[in-house]
Parts: C-alpha cells; sequence; structure tokens
C-alpha cells in the first residue's frame, strides 16, 4: 500500500502540476494543491482519509487495471463554477518494491487547447461553407498547376465532375493557351508571395466568358511555396462595359473612326517610331467642302450619311496601316506613316480629292461635296504632335483659299499669315466692346440729276496698335470664326441710328444700304434681329437696303427666296451685290423679290479700256431692266465711266469720282450743304 508518508507526499506536494494519488483499492488517498483546485468537489477527502472516486473515474480506473497497461490518458469534462473544463487525465502505476502500491493521476487542463480547436473546426466550416455556397471559383493547386480542390462553382462553370477534378492540370480547362500562366504566376509569386491577377479568356458551359483571378501563395514553414490558391471572379460584364467606354473615348461613334484623342496618340506613336528608324511621316487635315450647305439643305440624317461615306472613301484611299480619324463636324485627319517620299503625300492627296468629287447617292439625293486637303510633314513642318497638327490645318486654309477641291503643302510664309489672322482675330473679339469699330457712308448719286440717293454702310476698325483697318483685312476673320454675327449686330443698328438720325433731319428718302454676309444670312435669327433693330432705332424700314451676294443667295437659292420675300414683306429693299463675280442662277434670279442689282467694280474699273468689260456690263443693265430692277454702278472714279453707264440706262453710281466713304458727320454737312448733291460730270449735268 502506497505510503502518503513517504518523500513522495513532499514531493508530489511541491510541485506545481496537479496531481492526484489513489490507493491499491483505487480510493482517493492524495491530492495535491494544484489538483484541489480543479477538482474541489470531486475530490472531497481530507488528507489521509480514503474516499471512492466518482462514477466517471472509477470507470476510468476499472479500464486502466484491467488491461495491465503502464499508462492511460482520457479526457473529462468538468463543470466548475461557470465554466466547462476540459481535463485530460493520466493514469500511471506507482511501484514500491516491485510491488503495485498505487495509482498516479497527473491532470492536464485543455480546456484552451480544446477551445482553439472548436474555433478552428468552425472557421473551418464556415470557410467550407463560403467556398461551396459562393459564385466565386476557388481552386487549390500544387506547384505542378494541379488541382488539389477546386469549388463546385468551379466544377459547374467548367462542366467538370468533381470526382476526377484532383490531379488534373489548372490551364488547360481555364485556357488552352493559357499554359504559361500558372509557371508564370508561380515565379512571380516566388519572389513575391503576397499575390498576382490574371484576367483570362475562358471556354465554359456558357460560352467564352472573362474571368479575373487573383492567385496567392501557400507557403510551408520554410517560407516555399507548396501551393497556389486561386479565387476567380467572372468579370465579362466589366470587360463589355470597358471595352465600350474605350470605344467611346476613342473612337467617333458616327463613323466608327478614331477620334481627336486617339489620333493624338496614334501620331505620338508614329512620331517615335519615325524618329527612330529616320522615316517621314505625312500629317493631312480634311475640311468638307459646302457641308453645311447639305445639313441646311437636306437635314442633319442626310449630313450624317454623307459623313459615313466620306469615312469609307477615305479609309479607301490609304493603307490599312495609315490612320483616318474624324475630329470635328466634317473635319479629318490622315497620318501616312513610313513615308519613302514626301510627294507621296501629295499623291495620296489628290487621290482623296477625286474620290471625293464623284457624286454621293444618299437616301434618294445625288450630293456633291468636295474636300480641300492641308499637308504638313515629319520632320519637315514639325516634330511633335500639336505643331504637326497646326500646320496641316494652316496648310488646309490655304488650300481652302485657293479655290476648295485642292490641297497645299505647309508653307512657313503661309503660317506667318496665319499667325497675323490669329492675333487680328483675338483682337477683333474685344474690339466691339471696346468701341474701336465705326461706319463711314459712301453716297450713291441718281446719274440723272447728280442728287444723293443713298449711302452705303462700310465698317471700319481703329485698330489700338495697327491704326485704321479697312474691312478687307478683317471681314473674312469675322466671317470664318463666326463673330459676323455680333459685328454684323452692330453695323446694322449703328446704320439704323444714323438712317433715323438724318430721317429726322429731314433726308426722308435716303437709302440705308448695309451688307450682309453669307453667314449673317444663313444664321437663324436674322429676322428677329433686324425687327428688333428696327423696333428700337425706329428706323423706317423702306430706307433700308441690305446688300446680299450672289453666292449667298445661291448656297440654298429656296431659303434664300423666303428669307428675302419675309424682308421684303417688312418694305426693306434689297439689292444683290458685287454682280456678276459670283454664280447666279438666272432662273433663280427671276424668282427672288431684288430691287437692284450692283454692278460689281471690276467691269467698271475697265469700262472705258475693255470692249468686253463694256459689252458685260450694258447686258446687265439691259438685262435688270428686262427684269424690272434697277442697275447700280459701283467702283465709278472717272467722268466717262460714268457718262457711259448713263447712256447705256444705268441709273445709280457709286465711286470716288463723287466721293470717298465719309465719316458721319462729314456726310451730314454734305447733305446739309444745299441741294443735296454731288457735282455730276459735264457731260451729265442737266
Ligand atoms: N459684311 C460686311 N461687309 C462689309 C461691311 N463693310 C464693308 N464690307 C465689305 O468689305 C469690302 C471692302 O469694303 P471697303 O474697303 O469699305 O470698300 C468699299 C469702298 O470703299 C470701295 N469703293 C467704293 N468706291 C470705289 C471706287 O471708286 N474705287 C475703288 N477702288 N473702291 C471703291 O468698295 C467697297 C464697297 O464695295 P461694295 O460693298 O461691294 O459696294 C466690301 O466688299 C464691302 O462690301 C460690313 O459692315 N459688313
Amino acid at each position: 500500500m502506497f505510503n502518503t508518508t513517504t518523500p513522495y507526499k513532499q514531493v508530489f506536494s511541491a510541485i506545481p502540476a496537479p496531481v492526484i494519488i489513489l490507493d491499491t483499492h483505487g480510493h482517493f488517498a492524495f491530492a495535491n494543491k494544484a489538483a484541489y483546485k480543479i477538482l474541489p468537489t470531486c475530490i472531497p477527502l481530507s488528507d489521509g482519509v480514503s474516499c471512492t472516486p466518482p462514477d466517471w473515474l472509477a470507470v476510468e480506473i476499472d479500464r486502466f487495471l484491467k488491461h495491465q497497461k503502464d499508462e492511460h490518458t482520457f479526457e473529462h469534462c468538468l463543470q466548475l463554477d461557470t465554466d466547462d473544463r476540459h481535463i485530460q487525465f493520466t493514469l500511471t502505476r506507482l511501484d514500491q518494491d516491485k510491488q503495485q502500491s498505487g495509482i498516479l493521476i497527473t491532470l492536464h487542463d485543455i480546456s484552451r487547447h480544446k477551445r482553439a480547436e472548436q474555433a478552428l473546426r468552425l472557421s473551418e466550416e464556415r470557410y467550407r461553407m463560403l467556398v461551396e455556397h459562393q459564385s466565386d471559383l476557388v481552386v487549390r493547386v500544387d506547384t505542378d498547376g494541379r488541382l488539389q480542390f477546386a469549388s463546385p462553382s468551379f466544377c459547374m462553370v467548367f462542366g467538370i465532375d468533381e470526382e476526377h477534378l484532383v490531379g488534373r492540370e489548372l490551364c488547360p480547362i481555364i485556357n488552352n493557351s493559357g499554359q504559361g500562366m500558372m509557371k508564370e504566376a508561380m515565379k512571380r509569386l516566388d519572389c513575391y508571395p503576397t499575390s498576382c491577377y490574371y484576367e483570362i479568356n475562358s471556354q465554359t458551359l456558357d460560352g467564352p466568358r472573362w474571368i479575373g483571378w487573383a492567385m496567392k501563395g501557400v507557403v510551408d514553414e520554410k517560407g516555399k511555396i507548396e501551393a497556389i490558391v486561386g479565387i476567380g471572379r467572372d468579370i465579362t460584364d466589366r470587360k463589355k462595359a470597358e471595352k465600350e467606354i474605350l470605344q467611346l473615348a476613342h473612337y467617333d461613334t458616327l463613323t466608327g473612326l478614331p477620334n481627336r484623342s486617339l489620333l493624338h496618340d496614334r501620331l505620338s506613336q508614329a512620331i517615335t517610331l519615325s524618329s527612330r528608324n529616320g522615316s517621314s511621316l505625312a500629317v493631312l487635315f480634311l475640311d468638307l467642302d459646302r457641308f453645311k450647305h447639305v445639313n441646311d439643305a437636306f437635314g442633319h440624317q442626310i449630313g450624317d450619311l454623307l459623313l459615313q461615306e466620306v469615312s469609307r472613301r477615305l479609309n479607301s484611299c490609304v493603307r490599312a496601316t495609315d490612320t483616318v480619324a474624324r475630329i470635328g463636324g466634317d473635319e479629318f485627319v490622315i497620318i501616312l506613316s513610313s513615308l519613302v517620299k514626301c510627294s507621296q503625300a501629295g499623291s495620296v492627296a489628290s487621290k482623296i480629292i477625286n474620290a471625293m468629287s464623284h457624286p454621293f447617292q444618299l437616301g434618294g439625293h445625288e450630293l456633291y461635296s468636295g474636300v480641300s486637303v492641308g499637308v504638313a510633314l515629319f520632320p519637315a513642318d514639325g516634330t511633335d504632335v500639336d505643331t504637326l497638327l497646326k500646320h496641316a490645318d494652316i496648310a488646309m486654309y490655304q488650300a481652302k483659299e485657293c479655290g476648295r477641291g485642292t490641297f497645299k503643302f505647309f508653307s512657313p510664309d503661309h503660317n506667318e499669315k496665319m499667325v497675323q489672322r490669329m492675333q487680328l482675330e483675338q483682337a477683333l473679339r474685344r474690339a466691339i466692346e471696346n468701341q474701336e469699330l465705326f461706319l463711314d457712308y459712301q453716297p450713291q448719286i441718281d446719274n440723272a440729276t447728280g442728287a444723293i440717293t443713298g449711302v452705303e454702310a462700310l465698317v471700319r476698325w481703329n485698330h489700338p496698335q495697327l491704326g485704321l483697318l479697312q474691312p478687307g483685312l478683317f471681314i473674312s476673320i469675322a466671317e470664318d470664326t463666326g463673330l459676323i454675327i455680333p459685328l454684323g449686330e452692330w453695323v446694322l443698328r449703328t446704320a439704323c441710328h444714323q438712317a433715323k438720325a438724318w430721317q429726322r433731319a429731314g433726308h426722308r428718302q435716303l437709302r440705308m444700304a448695309v451688307n450682309i454676309s453669307p453667314r449673317q444670312f444663313q444664321q437663324r435669327g436674322l429676322m428677329p434681329m433686324i425687327d428688333t433693330i428696327l423696333q428700337e432705332t425706329g428706323c423706317d424700314p423702306k430706307t433700308l437696303e441690305l446688300e446680299l451676294t450672289e453666292t449667298t443667295l445661291m448656297d440654298n437659292p429656296d431659303e434664300a427666296a423666303a428669307l428675302l420675300k419675309a424682308l421684303k414683306r417688312r418694305g426693306i429693299s434689297l439689292a444683290i451685290d458685287d454682280f456678276g463675280t459670283g454664280y447666279s442662277s438666272l432662273s433663280h434670279l427671276k424668282h427672288f423679290p431684288i430691287d437692284r442689282l450692283k454692278i460689281d467694280r471690276s467691269f467698271i474699273n475697265d469700262l472705258t479700256r475693255s470692249p468686253e468689260d463694256g459689252a458685260i456690263v450694258e447686258a446687265i443693265i439691259a438685262m435688270a431692266h428686262r427684269l424690272h430692277l434697277e442697275a447700280v454702278a459701283e467702283g465709278v472714279e472717272y467722268r466717262d465711266q460714268c457718262t457711259m453707264l448713263h447712256n447705256w440706262g444705268c441709273t445709280t453710281s457709286q465711286g470716288f469720282l463723287f466721293s470717298r466713304p465719309l465719316p458721319a458727320p462729314d456726310l451730314t454737312s454734305l447733305l446739309a450743304s444745299g441741294q443735296n448733291n454731288v457735282a455730276l460730270p459735264i457731260a451729265l449735268a442737266p
């Protein structure tokens, strides 16, 4: 029998581990303090007093004794205070003098370990639930890229039998051509084991789908990759949206051509390539001639069809490696890369002009639309994107000035002119509000009496640095930039105010002629603007005359006729300016409610020396009479010109012979000077 007075007791009392000793009958014989702490209710013995152990322990003791083993371990859960405590019991025989003298029980509190185990189990369960029920695809592969695990979603997407997936290579399943992906991922994860991402187009049971794979390396305790876990998500919709956004950002929706932004990229790349291999490239800037007219006359739908057809024709004129871009309404840019000879650019420009000269059959209409092309060369005309585009644009303007339907290479001289033009444009924007504009008035004379029957208002610009500028220098800029709209409105208002002032001063019949530019005439708000000014100034509409060029009217004859009729209804008279220099269709002319034809001064100039000019002028005057129109001669500088005109029946003249354009106060004095007329050439004097 175990003797508790033996040195064992002292030893066991001193150690911190809980220990219990049972006697040979299996009764409690001793428990140290640590054991009491754990089993205060289960070990109801006072030191030295033997008592039987609880049933659950007695069963285990029996089992131990029966099996004759040296050691027996079991776990038991004890309710201590409010806590459940998991205790591991280890039973060992105690021998004294080779006789069994008792059983030693060591206790080990494994509650914390148990809790951790349970937490792990729960967490695993949670992860399993997540993996098995989520739509993302989850795989784990070994370092050879062979599957160790795949989520049910993966098996479903790729039509794989779950039972036969372990050991299969992942790459052939997700993308046949993606064999290298795993190797690459492995290499990358080896260097940076955090994670990497691939987007792979896979053939799934639902057809081709884009899947984004986030890969993460699983490392062993030595930090070496032992597997890769991949989470895949279907990103097909995102890819589609990205493609659409890219398309919108870089391509013109109407024609499908690259837009300005993509053009910049392509041109920049082409410049880099050309610099590297020492080749040339050309930038062609194209602007359709008369596109606005097509839009106005046939509507925007036909205008759109025209732009689409133009795009097709342009593409057919260049190589597949060249770029055709649409950068605005009717503006296109072409990049011709890797030119062998710069003259090639001219050949392509000619080809384009020829392609555009053929009629377009659109929506039942046969349309014609030419194109003007400007060419800038790399590196001669510029070595960066902006300069090349700017110079090609300038060259295009020059082509337009040369009569449309042509091409021009960029020239630095022309550039100088363009720079001046741009400076003037900037200054012109401020000219109206800075009150730098003013009007001169040139008298129109009755050839029979010498009376001043009217005046033409002519705008001038008192430029703060350049001094007095004539309209020939700035009207075309105003027309091209749209500034003609506010400028024209200012001219009309000022002229009407002046007309009203002269009417008040007694010159009630004095006609005030005002030039209306093509763009002003096409402007939708023209009629309301004229009405407002007439109302505002109180000017009698019967004294107002609008001068329009033939080209202005012929651009869209039907609309022009309607507008002219509306003007006539208000009592405003109408004159065709510079007659003979534009292209009038006589059949249209008879439908226009015109009052006067102003014979262009180029015919008057040589009237006395050129029988041809004389014949033209005589014919115009005769035609005017037959059409019940008045003929007015402009640019009359010599008496004999005036005599000839009078003899042919021309009733009115305007020119330096009578008076140069005058400031309003000077004309007021002239009008007030007496007979309200100017000296007529002697031969005509009444
Ligand atoms: N849209 C607008 N156009 C305008 C306006 N004001 C003028 N203009 C147009 O600018 C062109 C040039 O005009 P300008 O330099 O004023 O020249 C006019 C006359 O000075 C000039 N003229 C008149 N008589 C003679 C002459 O005997 N010899 C000669 N060499 N030149 C002469 O002719 C111009 C008037 O021409 P026209 O208008 O065709 O009657 C000119 O086309 C103007 O129309 C404006 O406010 N708006």
